[in-house]
């Protein structure tokens, strides 16, 4: 793992190199989206430059519960493309890997996502977020009644959108949908379902954006669309949204 990382690195160096630039890779606050730089006052803007997308914590909730499930994310992008993604699952001991192209891995071992296509024999990940307003909440429980009723085998969730993403590429859930989580909390992830075989979208059924807030990641298409049917999407603030004016 330590040469995948030291690989992006030096390609992270080389590509800054050929465009004349001269910032220093590992400390220019604009080749990082981190969620505590970001929650600091840094900003959250994906360009095309090589950049470190981290959440040291994903699961912040569940650490102080001890609820056994806490990941640390980091993704790597380029051109807005994410070409590395390590999700490390800390209480299981699993190291996720994923290079664009190069397939996932778990501790090493190769990763397939299942190979289920009826949505009925499925079991769907999803999460309930942290905001309250009463017109989001009623759109989770519309998403989550449609989803029971089709029906489907059973619905889990981690409480981390990192292990809920490694869950899918594992093949232990078919597919995993949320809104208002983090540009952080899924830029590795979304990588390991891709290489292990899944799909990424949005919930909507239109294409990923990793900066949307809203992400459906499956095991294959059909499964995809026929969550998207049920799935009552609302659009969360995006992660590169200008801030408020403030008076
Ligand atoms: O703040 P944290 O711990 O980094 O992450 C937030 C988060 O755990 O909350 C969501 C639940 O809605 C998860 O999907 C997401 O990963
Ligand atoms: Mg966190
Ligand atoms: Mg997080």
């Amino acid at each position: 793992m330590a040469d995948i990382l030291q690989n992006v690195m030096d390609h992270a160096v080389a590509v800054a190199r050929k465009a004349g630039e001269v910032r220093h890779p590992y400390k220019d606050p604009r080749w990082f989206i981190g969620e505590e730089s970001v929650a600091a006052g840094e900003p959250s803007i994906l360009t095309d430059d090589p950049t470190w997308i981290i959440d040291p914590i994903d699961g912040t909730t569940n650490f102080v519960h001890a609820f056994p499930f806490v990941a640390i994310s980091i993704g790597f992008t380029i051109n807005k493309r994410v070409e590395v993604g390590v999700v490390y699952s800390c209480l299981e001991d699993k190291m996720f890997t994923a290079r664009r192209g190069g397939g996932a891995f778990c501790n090493g071992e190769p990763l397939q996502v299942s190979d289920q296509t009826d949505v009925h024999r499925s079991i769907i990940a999803t999460e309930f977020g942290s905001n309250r307003d009463p017109e989001v909440v009623d759109k989770i429980f519309s998403s989550l009644r449609n989803i029971l009723s089709l029906p489907v085998h059973g619905v889990r969730g981690a409480g981390t959108a990192a292990v809920n993403l490694s869950l899918v590429a594992s093949g232990c859930v078919e597919a995993y949908y949320e809104m208002g989580m983090h540009v952080w909390d899924i830029a590795a992830g979304s990588l390991l379902v891709l290489e292990a075989g899944g799909i990424v979208m949005d919930v909507d059924g239109g294409d990923a954006d990793l900066m949307s807030r809203r992400i459906l990641a499956a095991n294959n298409r059909s499964v995809a669309l026929r969550l998207v049917e049920q799935i009552a999407p609302y659009r969360p603030d995006r992660d590169d949204a200008p801030p408020a004016a403030c008076d």
